[in-house]
């Protein structure tokens, strides 16, 4: 394959939600969901998520356990996942968590419309890759991550970015913590937003891998199988 293995993991309320209407983070996830999210990060070589999280969240991306971090250490890789953004125009705070948490590698993904000083600026924190003239080209991106080795991509959300990547044919594997609680709203972002379908041809299907109770809700895994309509970039 020409782009890594990627997997998107998220957490959403029974009524598909991952947020509130006002963007506002919600703990959806118990104390063993976030175990498995934890886990799944020290097995990853990347975290990414798309801007619009880390402008709503402020995440660090980083691992938790000292325990997992010492674990990598000791593979000869870093504590942390290279931890990236995906940032058309190079939005992202220069104070950022993802700067200021942690140790390891830092990208943040620009397209060629981000405006110049931000990007220098970026520069000092992070490294910068540039795909894609005014949104950053997915597939372009995925390519040049496996090229700098990156293996084994998990993506974090959020409601945009996760149908993006799932549409432009670029995800293996989805798993998803559904929770015991309902937030409503037709404005909070669901586990997909982006532009959606508008024939039931185009839906991307899924096969499921495996359905585990864990506390109070349950995680889904599924495979995604992408049909011929399906751009499968790599
Ligand atoms: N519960 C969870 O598991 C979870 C996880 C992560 C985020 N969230 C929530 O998700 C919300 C943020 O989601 P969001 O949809 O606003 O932002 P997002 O994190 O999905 O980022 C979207 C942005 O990425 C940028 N982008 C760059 N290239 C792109 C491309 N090719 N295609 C699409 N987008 C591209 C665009 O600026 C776009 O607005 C927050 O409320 C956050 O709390 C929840
Ligand atoms: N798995 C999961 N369960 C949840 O209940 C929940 N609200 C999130 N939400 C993702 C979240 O919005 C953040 O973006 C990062 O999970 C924060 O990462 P850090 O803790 O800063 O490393 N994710």
């Amino acid at each position: 394959m020409e782009r890594p293995y990627t997997f998107i993991n998220s957490a959403m309320s029974a009524d598909g939600k991952i947020s509130t209407k006002k963007r506002k983070q919600v703990k959806i996830s118990g104390r063993m969901d976030f175990e498995r999210v934890d886990e799944l990060r020290a097995t990853s070589d990347a975290v990414m998520v798309g801007i619009g999280t880390v402008l709503a969240d402020d995440p660090s991306l980083t691992v938790k356990s000292e325990e997992r971090r010492k674990r990598r250490v000791a593979q000869g890789k870093d504590e942390n996942p290279v931890r990236i953004v995906v940032d058309s125009k190079a939005r992202t705070p220069l104070n950022a968590d993802i700067f200021n948490k942690g140790v390891g590698k830092r990208i943040v993904v620009v397209s060629k419309a981000a405006p110049e000083d931000k990007v220098k600026a970026l520069m000092e924190k992070a490294e910068v890759l540039v795909a894609g003239d005014g949104e950053v080209d997915l597939a372009e991106m995925c390519r040049e991550l496996k090229r700098r080795g990156i293996e084994r991509l998990m993506v974090e959300g959020g409601a945009t970015l996760n149908w993006a990547m799932v549409r432009a044919g670029l995800v293996d594997e989805i798993s998803v913590f559904i929770g015991n609680l309902i937030i409503g709203g037709k404005e909070a972002p669901t586990f997909m937003d982006g532009e959606g379908i508008s024939d039931r041809d185009e839906a991307i299907k899924l096969e499921l891998m495996k359905f585990e109770r864990m506390d109070e809700g349950i995680v889904l895994t599924w495979r995604v199988i992408y049909n011929n309509l399906m751009p499968t970039s790599g």
